[in-house]
């Protein structure tokens, strides 16, 4: 078999295609035994809700107790008062929804496979697929890079509708802000200078959008719309589906719903400020089910820091009795490792544990 021969039978078609067909999932996307066990789709009762923190209000001291109270526990949490007026994210989830149903041919015009080159992380499409035994999530993504602004790729960002980019521009603007009031929050919580984790950000670091389309799936029982993992940078905004829910977190071995509510927005800790902050907040693990009747969609903005930057937690928080709990590395070999344990459903993260 020829190499290119080779590389096509690894890519699978989109989910989207294989959904419109309503045949049953193929094999390559059904979860192991050991995921199936506990059931896939079934949620734990919470007994105390998700908090919703009022981000116009976290220079109150009540206000930042919920943020933390939201941190220790959950990892997760949503925020009102985000200052991204109801009309930016009526506008982005409706561009959202008009690009990933037009037909195939327009969508791959965004493709992030391009004949004849490696497979790229950003544009229209699905998941890496590094060998044949890799386990499938039931989703299609469009992959666009933000920040650092100069490496803003615009001929894989939709030109279907037309708005798609104006809003995306102004939404990214916010989430950006949000970004910077969250992460100062989360300084003054540690008693860190305020300005400690928004000083790890240099004008090269990543923010990337990534907009998730999940298809309707007939066994929501043996398959997951995004498998089991935790992200890998500083945090992520997240505007989520208002009319379909599936997104859970996990919390003490249990999965639980995160809830939707119209224009909140869902944020989580991601793993190198789990570092940052030696683990006294951990990033949560969370996953997305699937669902037989509706389709759903949701955007992530995951925010990082520089490739050279070094993890570490922040000196003020170690001292004799309070060593840092975590190897050191640079961020770029950080994301090596990442991707390689989030393919096998793994996290890199665990293994840097000292
Ligand atoms: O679709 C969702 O609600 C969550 C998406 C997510 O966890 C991710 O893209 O990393
Ligand atoms: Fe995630």
């Amino acid at each position: 078999m020829a190499a290119s021969d080779e590389r096509l039978t690894m890519v699978p078609k989109t989910v989207q295609v294989l959904a419109a067909a309503g045949e049953e999932p193929p094999s390559r996307y059904v979860r192991p035994e050991q995921d199936r066990q506990a059931g896939l789709v079934a949620a734990d009762e919470m007994q105390e809700p998700i908090p919703l923190v009022d981000l116009s209000r976290l220079t109150d001291a009540d206000e930042l107790d919920k943020l933390r109270a939201a941190l220790q526990t959950w990892g997760l949490f949503l925020v009102t008062n985000h200052g991204i007026e109801d009309s930016i994210m009526d506008a982005m989830m409706s561009a959202s929804r008009e690009f990933f149903r037009q037909p195939i041919e327009e969508k791959r015009k965004c493709s992030n496979r391009v004949e004849g080159k490696p497979f790229e992380r950003e544009g229209y499409g699905n998941e890496k697929v590094v060998s044949q035994d890799q386990i499938l999530d039931w989703h299609d993504r469009l992959h666009l890079t933000l920040e650092p602004e100069d490496e803003r790729n615009f001929a894989k960002w939709p030109s279907h509708p037309e708005s798609f980019r104006e809003v995306l521009l102004e939404y990214a603007s916010r989430t950006k802000e949000i970004r910077d009031v969250i992460l100062r929050s989360i300084a003054r919580i540690l008693e860190l200078d305020e300005d400690y984790f928004v000083n790890q950000i240099s004008n090269k670091a990543p923010g990337l959008a990534r907009f998730n389309y999940y298809p309707p799936c007939l066994r929501p029982d043996l398959v997951l719309g995004l498998k089991s993992h935790s992200d890998g940078g500083l945090l992520t905004i997240l505007l989520v589906d208002e009319y379909v829910g599936g997104l859970q977190v996990q919390r003490d071995g249990k999965w639980y719903n995160v809830p939707t509510k119209p224009y909140t927005l869902v944020i989580n800790l991601a793993d190198c400020m789990e570092i940052m902050n030696n683990g006294i907040f951990r990033s949560p693990v969370h996953r997305v089910v699937t669902n037989a009747k509706k389709e759903r969609l949701s955007l992530a903005v995951f925010y990082g820091v520089d490739e050279e930057t070094v993890l570490e937690p922040a000196p003020g928080l170690l001292d004799d009795k309070r060593p840092s709990r975590y190897k050191k590395l640079k961020y770029k070999d950080f994301v090596v490792g990442l991707f390689q344990h989030l393919r096998q459903g793994t996290r890199f993260i665990e293994t840097l544990k000292i």
